[in-house]
C-alpha cells in the first residue's frame, strides 16, 4: 500500500474514556493546550474525546482560546430523536461543533450489545449530520490465536461501512482496535498493526472505486504510549492513534502526538 500522503493527516484521538467531569476536562485541554505548538497542528491533527458532560465546556474553552483541538464523543445514538431515553443524538454533537463521534467501541460492543448492524447505524447518523465515524474493529483474543484476525475485522468492516457512500467514507477514520490489547499493557506489534490495517484499506479499495481508500485515515489504539507509538506510526497503512489511558495524561499525549521526535 501507499505511504501516508498529505491527505492523510495523521490524526491523534484521546478517547477519556469515563473520566474527567467538566472541570477537570478544561484543565486537561488547558495543559494539552499550552504544551501544544502551532507546528504540532501542522502536522497531526490533535482530538479529545471526553464524556458527554465535559463536551460543551470543551467547546468553550477551544472557541474562546481558539485552540487547534479537535472535539468530539464516544458514542452516538443511531435515532435522530424522541422516547430514547439517555440517548444523545447525532445532531445535537453538530450543535457543539464536535468533529468526530466514536462507533463501535468494543466497550461498546461488549457491554452495550452493540451489533454491527447498529454500529453501522450510528456511523450513518453521525455522517448526516457532517460529523465524522472513528468506525472501532477488533478481534478478541481467542480470534487472534486461531490466527483469523483479518477476517474478523473485514466482516466487522463490512457491516459497519454497510450503504455508506464513497463520498462519505472518505471522512470516516477506521480504528483498528485488538480488544486484547485495550488497557492492558500488551500492544500488538507494530507488525501486527500493519497487518490488520493493510487489509482494512485493501478492502476499502474493494468496496470503493475512485480513491477513498488511500484518503481513509486509518488508526490504531491499544495501550498506545510514548514509547512504543513511534513504531506504530512507521508503519504505511496506519494515519494515526486512538489512545485510552495515556490520554489522561497530558505530558504523555502530548509526546504521542510528537511521535516524529521519538526513535523507532
Ligand atoms: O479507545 C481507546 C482504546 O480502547 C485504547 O485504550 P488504551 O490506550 O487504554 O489501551
Amino acid at each position: 500500500m501507499a505511504p501516508a500522503t498529505p491527505s492523510r493527516k495523521p490524526l491523534m484521538a484521546g478517547n477519556w474514556k469515563m473520566n474527567n467531569n467538566h472541570l477537570e476536562a478544561i484543565a486537561l485541554v488547558q495543559k494539552m493546550a499550552f504544551a501544544l505548538k502551532e507546528a504540532d497542528y501542522d502536522a497531526v491533527d490533535v482530538a479529545v474525546l471526553p464524556p458527554f458532560t465535559a463536551i460543551r465546556s470543551v467547546q468553550t474553552l477551544v472557541d474562546a482560546d481558539r485552540l487547534g483541538i479537535q472535539y468530539g464523543a464516544q458514542d452516538v445514538s443511531q435515532h435522530a430523536s424522541g422516547a430514547y431515553t439517555g440517548e444523545i443524538s447525532a445532531s445535537m454533537l453538530a450543535k457543539l461543533k464536535c468533529s468526530y463521534a466514536v462507533v463501535g467501541h468494543s466497550e461498546r460492543r461488549q457491554y452495550h450489545a452493540e451489533t454491527d448492524e447498529i454500529v453501522n447505524a450510528k456511523a450513518r447518523a453521525a455522517l448526516a449530520a457532517d460529523i465524522s465515524p472513528i468506525l472501532c474493529v477488533g478481534e478478541g483474543l481467542d480470534v487472534r490465536k486461531a490466527g483469523g484476525q483479518v477476517a474478523h475485522v473485514l466482516a466487522q468492516l463490512d457491516g459497519g461501512l454497510a450503504k455508506i457512500p464513497a463520498d462519505q467514507v472518505r471522512r470516516t477514520v477506521i480504528a483498528y482496535e485488538p480488544v486484547w490489547a485495550i488497557g492492558t499493557g500488551e500492544t500488538a506489534t507494530p507488525k501486527d498493526a500493519q497487518e490488520v490495517c493493510a487489509a482494512i484499506r485493501t478492502r476499502l479499495a474493494e468496496l470503493y472505486d475512485g480513491g477513498p481508500a488511500d484518503e481513509v485515515r486509518i488508526l490504531y489504539g491499544g495501550s498506545v504510549k510514548g514509547g512504543n507509538i513511534a513504531g506504530i506510526m512507521a508503519q504505511d497503512d496506519v494515519d494515526g492513534a486512538l489512545v485510552g489511558g495515556a490520554s489522561l495524561d497530558p505530558g504523555e499525549f502530548v509526546k504521542i502526538c510528537r511521535y516524529r521526535d521519538l526513535p523507532v
